[in-house]
């Protein structure tokens, strides 16, 4: 056993194993149709999808980004909306999460009256205050259809303590600055927003794989990787 008080010096340098990658798993959700994976594609793949099918389960798409010096792994998890494609996954997703954005199709107000159901969800699940949380209204390329106001979105943010985004998956430049940034693809800095934001935050967790969310599921593969940085995955049970 050690004296105590006395000290061992090395000689030599300590080679530090290079720094892991870290991954901010950042979940999305809302009503079926308003665009989830339209956004997170968008965001991974830096285009709109050609076609898309409704989401079964949960489909993983993964960015690295820099940020500071550091190299980050944004992992974007777009559930499904449907209740019967998401019911034995939904415990799942919220394992781990370090932000939430919440998304309405601004041309439907049925999904944003559908938020408090999905905040209320993520309470049930136990995700606390400090998750940083965010609003966005998708499919605001659709100017003529528009259903829910900016207003009555920014209202319903402030009363739930989030900022709120309006843009569009689809065109996410606005040229006439109705929405986003102009010329600067809106989509891109609203989810760079959130992962500026985790960094700041406090370290968080180390790299862990998609499905390290316990392997205690039936996790089947049942599409591969698109060239997109996505992987999707089903619940063989569903
Ligand atoms: N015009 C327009 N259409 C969009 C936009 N985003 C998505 N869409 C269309 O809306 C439909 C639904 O998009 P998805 O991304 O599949 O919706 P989702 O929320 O993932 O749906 P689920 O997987 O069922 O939960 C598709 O036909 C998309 O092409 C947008 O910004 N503008």
């Amino acid at each position: 056993m050690a004296e105590s008080g006395s000290s061992v010096e090395f000689s030599g340098s300590l080679t530090l194993p290079p720094p892991r990658t870290r991954i901010f798993k950042i979940i999305v959700i809302g009503d079926s149709g308003v665009g989830k994976t339209c956004l997170t594609y968008r965001f991974c793949a830096g285009k709109f999808p050609d076609k898309t099918e409704a989401t079964i389960g949960v489909d993983f798409r993964e960015r690295l980004v820099e940020i500071d010096g550091e190299k980050i792994k944004i992992q974007l998890w777009d559930t499904a909306g449907q209740e019967r494609f998401r019911k034995s996954m939904v415990q799942h997703y919220y394992r781990n999460v370090h932000a939430v954005v919440f998304v309405y199709d601004v041309t439907n107000a049925a999904s944003f009256r559908s938020l408090p159901a999905w905040i209320e969800e993520c309470k049930q699940h136990a995700l606390g205050t400090e998750v940083p949380r965010i609003l966005v209204g998708n499919k605001c390329d659709l100017q003529d259809s528009i259903q829910v106001g900016t207003d009555v979105a920014q209202q319903f943010a402030d009363a739930h303590s989030m900022p709120v985004f309006e843009t569009s998956a689809k065109n996410p430049n606005s040229q006439d600055g109705n929405y986003g940034g102009g010329n600067s693809d809106h989509v891109e800095a609203i989810f760079m927003t959130v992962a500026h934001k985790l960094k700041s935050q406090k370290p968080l967790v180390l790299s862990q794989p998609p499905e390290g969310s316990g392997g205690t599921i039936n996790l089947s593969r049942v599409r591969d990787d698109g060239g997109d940085g996505s992987r999707s995955w089903s619940c063989s049970s569903c």
